[in-house]
């Protein structure tokens, strides 16, 4: 590329080719721009008229006044674990009742990496699994994203250790879970406020309802696209390689916690990636019995 420089006899011809380069390299960086951003308002408009999504739209857009209390604490867990000690969780209380906490740096790079390609290979339209086992594909404006459930069979050597892991941090049993469920959000990706467990009378017949979510962040996302609580007031950041957990049902008695509804905040800029494993009440050590709640 010739220098253009602006002095000399022919100064006059050089000051038009640089603002005609100059013109040209505005568009295209203002092209560039459009292409990896969204209207915030377009997304936003798009959520009016369900039920929570002001409380949902405010969060998002305004973030959290989060009040600490004497359970927002972080901790180095070891759960009574003795190779923990060398190697703890790092734990952070999010809310109470229910209960929600962070673990960061659980799911490690290679992880992401292979887990990523795996999903890749295998990407469907976001459809939501009912208790038949069959997909219902979701009304688009409910949640949208590209969706692949990992057969664990499949990819045995992935998840093998990551079970363990969840195990240890979570205290619950993997062994009556659901698949891993991955999701990538493009721009405008979200998923309006939801209950994750079944409601009453269409539990999974084997292994009851959805007790615990975890949820595996596997990119960071940047000012949006939280995990967002609007009964709550709590908009948990997308932190790479963390896992949001929480508890979809009381603990004593297997009833929704109705507070625990949440959902996507409308991705803005870049990308999201999330990995879900729902946990069931078949397995654990409950004070209930699920199948007489
Ligand atoms: O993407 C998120 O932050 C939430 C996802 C979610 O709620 C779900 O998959 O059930
Ligand atoms: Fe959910």
């Amino acid at each position: 590329m010739n220098l253009i420089i602006l002095s000399g006899p022919n100064y006059q011809e050089y000051t038009e080719k640089f603002e005609r380069y100059y013109r040209l390299m505005k568009n295209e960086l203002f092209e560039l721009e459009k292409e990896s951003t969204t209207d915030i308002m377009e997304v936003y408009e798009y959520l009016i008229g369900h039920e929570y999504t002001n409380d949902f739209r405010n969060l998002c857009k305004h973030g959290v006044s989060r009040t600490l209390t004497k359970y927002s604490k972080c901790r180095y867990q070891t759960n009574n674990l003795f190779y923990r000690i060398l190697m703890p969780f790092k734990e952070e209380d999010i809310n109470s009742e229910p209960l929600i906490k962070i673990y960061h740096d659980v799911l490690y790079d290679d992880e992401i990496l292979k887990i990523k390609t795996l999903a890749l290979e295998n990407m469907n339209d976001a459809h939501v699994k009912s208790v038949d086992g069959k997909d219902d594909v979701l009304e688009e404006k409910t949640r949208s994203g590209q969706v692949y459930w990992i057969s664990e069979v499949d990819a045995v050597e992935y998840f093998d250790a990551l079970n363990t892991r969840i195990e240890s941090f979570t205290g619950f049993s993997t062994k009556t879970a659901e698949q891993y469920q991955i999701v990538n959000y493009g721009l405008g990706g979200h998923y309006l406020p939801h209950h994750d467990s079944f409601a009453k009378g269409t539990e999974n017949v084997e292994f009851g309802n959805r007790l615990v979510t975890v949820l595996f962040y596997l990119t960071d996302v940047q000012n949006d696209g939280y995990t967002s609580f609007p009964l709550l007031n709590i908009n948990a950041p997308v932190d790479k390689g963390a896992a949001l957990v929480w508890n979809n049902l009381h603990m004593s008695n297997g009833q929704l916690f109705y507070e625990s509804l949440h959902g996507s905040c409308p991705l803005l800029k870049g990308n999201k990636w999330i990995m879900t494993k729902w946990l069931y009440e078949e397995g654990q050590h409950l004070p209930y019995n699920w199948k007489n709640k």
